[in-house]
């Protein structure tokens, strides 16, 4: 049977999922009476629906400046964001964003009012339905006990929680988060990894996550782009779906974590990448980019 090219590409483009965020050729800068300082050059993925894609680099490579131009408040100086295909041009409820600064929760509202307050404040919902919303996504996060605390009185992990079920009641297309549990100690941190890995199994939502650690990359991630120093550039992309918290101190996450350390601070071309990414190489895929 003859099949033209037409045919192959439109049986191709049928089998993949549609990407949910396009991130095309980004370039982003930040422009004073003096200087410009260039974040990123050129910078381009594709984050496809229930990933948990994670962009990673050294400081200044301008992770936090990718994730400010997704959410819509740093328009790209070059190449263009879709989400569905559609150009972003600013911020939107599709796209709530988590930061680390949990005390960002108005410390003089109930964590209940707190979850609600997105929902009320967009008129997403009205006051019941935003309250049971609201009771649904406290539950999900182990919370439902503490509807009527006050923010000062919860640890950091639990500011954590609230702030992770306030973005989701949102119902947001993408859940963007920057270093969300730098600021926790160690285990709160690895026990808000574990719980964020949990609810993603049941809710299954899109996860845009910064991080500058390899390990937390590595446990959150599915999909990972290392990024250069600055100003930050593709140096690869990493399937990192076999690995979860299970996988840390053994041998293969090791030797992965290290490899993906040379992949990000060595000098050099695509051959010495070439050779940090020998056939020993865990990934699925590496795709290296110059
Ligand atoms: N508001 C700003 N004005 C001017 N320059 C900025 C601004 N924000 C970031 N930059 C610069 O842009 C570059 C990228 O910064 P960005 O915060 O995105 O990096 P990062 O990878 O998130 O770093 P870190 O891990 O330290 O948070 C850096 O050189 C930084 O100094």
């Amino acid at each position: 049977m003859h099949v033209s090219t037409h045919e192959i590409t439109s049986l191709a483009a049928q089998d993949l999922p549609a990407p949910l965020l396009q991130v095309d050729r980004v370039s982003l800068q930040y422009r004073s009476a003096t200087a410009v300082v260039q974040a990123t050059h050129e910078v381009s993925f594709d984050v496809y629906p229930a990933d948990r894609f994670v962009l990673l680099g050294p400081s200044g490579c301008g992770k936090s400046s990718l994730l400010k131009s997704v959410a819509g408040f740093l328009p790209p100086a070059a190449g263009e964001i879709r989400l569905d295909g559609q150009v972003l041009h600013q911020p939107g409820p599709d796209r709530i964003v988590v930061f680390q600064e949990f005390d960002q929760l108005p410390p003089w509202k109930t964590v209940l009012q707190n979850v609600m307050f997105p929902l009320l404040a967009s008129r997403t919902l009205g006051k019941r339905d935003a309250a049971e919303r609201a009771r649904h996504y406290l539950d999900k996060v182990g919370l439902a006990r503490f509807a009527d605390a006050y923010p000062h009185t919860l640890s950091g992990g639990m500011k954590a929680r609230v702030a992770i079920a306030r973005a989701l009641a949102m119902q947001p297309k993408m859940l963007l988060m920057d270093e969300p549990f730098a600021a926790l100690d160690a285990l709160t941190r690895r026990k808000m990894q574990e719980e964020l890995l949990a609810l993603w199994d049941e809710v299954r939502f899109t996860l845009l996550f910064v991080t500058h650690s390899i390990e937390e990359a590595l446990v959150v991630g599915n999909r990972i782009l290392l990024l250069s120093p600055h100003p930050g550039r593709v140096r690869a992309e990493i399937n990192s779906h076999q690995y979860d918290l299970s996988s840390l101190g053994g041998v293969g996450f090791q030797q992965t974590a290290q490899r993906i350390h040379r992949l990000l601070f060595d000098e050099g071309g695509p051959s010495d990448a070439a050779s940090a990414a020998a056939p020993t190489l865990n990934f699925s895929d590496v795709r290296f980019s110059y």
